[in-house]
C-alpha cells in the first residue's frame, strides 16, 4: 500500500471519529432523549449550555454580591442554572455539556423508581469525566469504578469502618483536637478573643485526622499531601474546564498537565508509605485502613493473590485522603458558621455536651450516641450545605423508568442541592435553618419523600465513611464548644462558590472568644 493512501485512510478515520463524536452521535442522543418527551434548554455547538450556564453564575454572583444579608438558598444563588431551568423544564430534562447530554433528575420519586431498576455494581460513572477525576482519584479509586472490580474493592475496605475500628480511631481524634485547641488558646492568651478563619482551621485539622486514623501518618506529611491535593483541585476545577466540548482539554491543557504533575507526586509520596508499611506487616497490629488494605491475602482459583494491587492501593489512598477529610471540612465549616450566626444553637448543643460528655477528655465511642441535637444539627447542616452536592451516573444498559426510557451510555446528573432546597418536599422554611427538623428521630427532617434528603448518596454505593464522619464531627465539635465561643466576624461575606462542592469563597472569618 502506498503511503498516500494510508495517509488518505488515517484522515478518513480521523475526520469520521470527529464527524461522529461532534455532530451523529450527539444528534442521535438528542433524538432518543426527546422522544421521551424530555424538555430542556437548546444546546449551542460546541459549548452545549456550558455557555449558558456561565452567563447565569456571573449575573447571580453580581446579584448576591450587591447584597449584605445572609441567605442559604444556594440553590438560586450558586446553581442559577439548574434552579432557572427547573422552573421551565420540570424536576427532570436534558441539559448539555459541550456535546455531551446529560439527564439531569432532581424528582425523588423519579430517582427511586430509576434506582430501583439498577445494581448499584452495575452503574457506570460518566466517562466524559474521567480524565479530570483521574489525577485525583486514580483510575481504581472506589469512587470510580464499576462492576466486580467496585465489588471486590468495597467488600475489601469495609471492615476498615466496623464499629470496632473506629472505637480504635477516636482517641487519635481526639489528641489532634486537642492539639488545635492548644494552639488557640496561646493565641488567646494574649488578647480576649481573636478572628480565625475556620474553614482553614478545620481542613487542617481534618486532613491530620485522616492521616494519622487512615494511614498511621504524621500530620508534617499529611500536609504536604494535603497541599499538593488542594494545588491540583485548584489547577482542575477553579477555572473553566470544557467538559464534553470535542478537544476542549486542549483549551486547557496546561491546567491538565500541571494537575497530572501534582498526581504523579502525590502517587510517588503514598507509594513510599505503603512501601515503608509492607515492611512492619505480621511485626505491629494493622487496624487502619492502610494495614487492612496491605494484610492478608485471598484465595482465587487455588492461589493466593494479594487483595489490591500497588496501583490499586494507591488510587485507594488517594481516593480516602481526598474523600475522607474535604467533606467533613466543609460540614464542619459550615456548622461554625452556622452557629456563630444563630448562638441559641450553640448554647443548646453545649448543654448537652456537657450532659453527656461533660469535661471529660477521654470521649468514649458510645457516648457520641447520646450527642442526639448534635445529630440533628449535622443533619441539617448537610442538608443546607451538602459537602456532595451532586451524584453522577451513567446508564450502561437502557433504564425504563415509566414512560421514559433511558438510553444506554446517557449520563445522568443527580441534584442532591436541588431536591435539599425544594420547597415542595421540605415546605416554605425549606431555606431556613431548624436543626429541630430532624426531631424525633427523624431520618429525612420530615421531607415528603425519603429520597429527597440524600447527603450520603443512594443505594450500594453509599458513602462507605458516613460513620466514620459522624464521629469525627461530633467529636471535634464537643471538644471546641466546651471551650469556646463563635460570633460571624465582620469582614464575613457569604458567598458559597460551587467547585466540586461548596465552599466559601474567601475562608469563613468568625470571632472565637474562650469560655
Ligand atoms: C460529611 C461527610 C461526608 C459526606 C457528606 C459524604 C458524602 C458521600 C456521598 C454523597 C457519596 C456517594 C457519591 C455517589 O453516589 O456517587 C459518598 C461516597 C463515598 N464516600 Fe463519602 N461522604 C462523607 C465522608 C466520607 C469519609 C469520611 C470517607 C472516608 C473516610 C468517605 C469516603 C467515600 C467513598 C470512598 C465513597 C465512594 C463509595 C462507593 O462508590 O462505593 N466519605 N460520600
Amino acid at each position: 500500500m502506498s503511503l498516500n493512501l494510508i495517509c488518505g485512510f488515517l484522515i478518513f478515520f480521523l475526520l469520521w471519529k470527529l464527524i461522529n463524536a461532534c455532530f451523529l452521535s450527539p444528534i442521535l442522543s438528542l433524538r432518543k432523549l426527546r422522544k421521551n418527551g424530555l424538555g430542556g434548554p437548546t444546546p449551542k455547538f460546541p459549548l452545549g449550555n456550558l455557555g449558558d450556564m456561565k452567563e447565569m453564575i456571573i449575573k447571580a454572583k453580581s446579584l448576591s454580591s450587591s447584597s449584605d444579608t445572609i441567605s442559604h438558598d444556594i440553590h438560586s444563588s450558586s446553581l442559577p442554572y439548574f434552579s432557572q431551568w427547573q422552573k421551565l423544564y420540570g424536576k427532570v430534562y436534558v441539559y448539555w455539556m459541550g456535546v455531551e447530554p446529560f439527564l439531569y433528575v432532581a424528582d425523588p420519586e423519579f430517582l427511586k423508581q430509576m434506582s430501583g431498576k439498577v445494581l448499584a455494581k452495575n452503574w457506570g460513572k460518566p466517562t466524559v469525566f474521567k480524565s479530570d477525576r483521574i489525577p485525583m482519584f486514580g483510575e481504581y479509586g472506589l469512587n470510580m469504578i464499576e462492576g466486580n472490580t467496585w465489588v471486590r474493592h468495597r467488600h475489601i475496605i469495609t471492615p476498615a469502618f466496623s464499629s470496632t475500628n473506629l472505637k480504635g480511631m477516636a482517641n487519635s481524634m481526639v489528641e489532634l483536637t486537642t492539639k488545635m485547641i492548644s494552639q488557640w488558646t496561646t493565641l488567646l492568651a494574649d488578647s480576649s478573643k481573636v478572628e480565625l478563619d475556620m474553614e482553614k482551621e478545620v481542613t487542617i485539622l481534618a486532613g491530620e485526622i485522616i492521616a494519622k486514623t487512615n494511614f498511621g501518618i504524621s500530620s508534617g506529611l499529611g500536609n504536604v499531601l494535603l497541599e499538593k491535593l488542594r494545588a491540583m483541585q485548584i489547577s482542575l476545577f477553579k477555572h473553566t474546564r470544557y467538559v464534553g466540548v470535542p478537544y476542549g482539554q486542549l483549551l486547557t491543557m496546561g491546567q491538565t498537565l500541571e494537575a497530572r504533575r501534582l498526581g504523579q507526586e502525590i502517587d510517588d509520596i503514598l507509594l513510599s508509605i505503603i512501601n515503608a508499611r509492607k515492611k512492619v506487616i505480621g511485626v505491629e497490629p494493622q487496624h487502619d485502613l492502610l494495614g487492612l488494605l496491605l494484610e492478608g491475602e485471598d484465595q482465587v482459583d487455588g492461589r493466593f493473590v494479594r487483595k489490591l494491587t500497588t496501583r490499586e492501593l494507591i488510587d485507594e489512598c488517594k481516593t480516602f485522603f481526598f474523600g475522607g477529610h474535604e467533606t467533613v471540612a466543609l460540614a464542619m465549616t459550615w456548622t461554625l458558621m452556622l452557629l456563630a450566626m444563630y448562638p441559641k444553637w450553640q448554647d443548646e448543643l453545649r448543654e448537652e455536651i456537657k450532659e453527656v460528655i461533660g469535661e471529660n477528655d477521654n470521649i468514649d465511642f458510645t457516648m457520641l450516641a447520646g450527642l442526639k441535637k448534635m445529630g440533628w444539627v449535622f443533619n441539617e447542616v448537610l442538608r443546607l450545605y451538602p459537602s456532595s452536592p451532586n451524584a453522577q451516573r451513567q446508564a450502561r444498559s437502557d433504564i425504563q423508568v415509566g414512560n421514559v426510557v433511558i438510553p444506554n451510555g446517557t449520563n445522568i446528573w443527580i441534584d442532591v442541592v436541588g431536591m435539599h432546597h425544594d420547597r415542595a418536599l421540605w415546605g416554605d422554611d425549606v431555606n431556613e435553618f431548624k436543626p429541630e427538623r430532624f426531631d424525633g428521630d427523624s431520618l429525612y427532617g420530615g421531607c415528603k419523600h425519603k429520597m429527597g434528603y440524600m447527603p450520603f448518596g443512594f443505594g450500594g454505593r453509599m458513602c462507605i465513611g458516613k460513620n466514620y464522619a459522624l464521629m469525627e464531627y461530633k467529636i471535634v465539635m464537643s471538644l471546641i464548644l466546651r471551650r469556646f465561643s463563635f460570633t460571624v466576624a465582620p469582614s464575613y461575606h457569604h458567598s458559597p462558590t460551587y467547585f466540586f462542592s461548596f465552599r466559601p469563597s474567601s475562608g469563613v472569618p468568625l470571632i472565637v472568644k474562650p469560655l
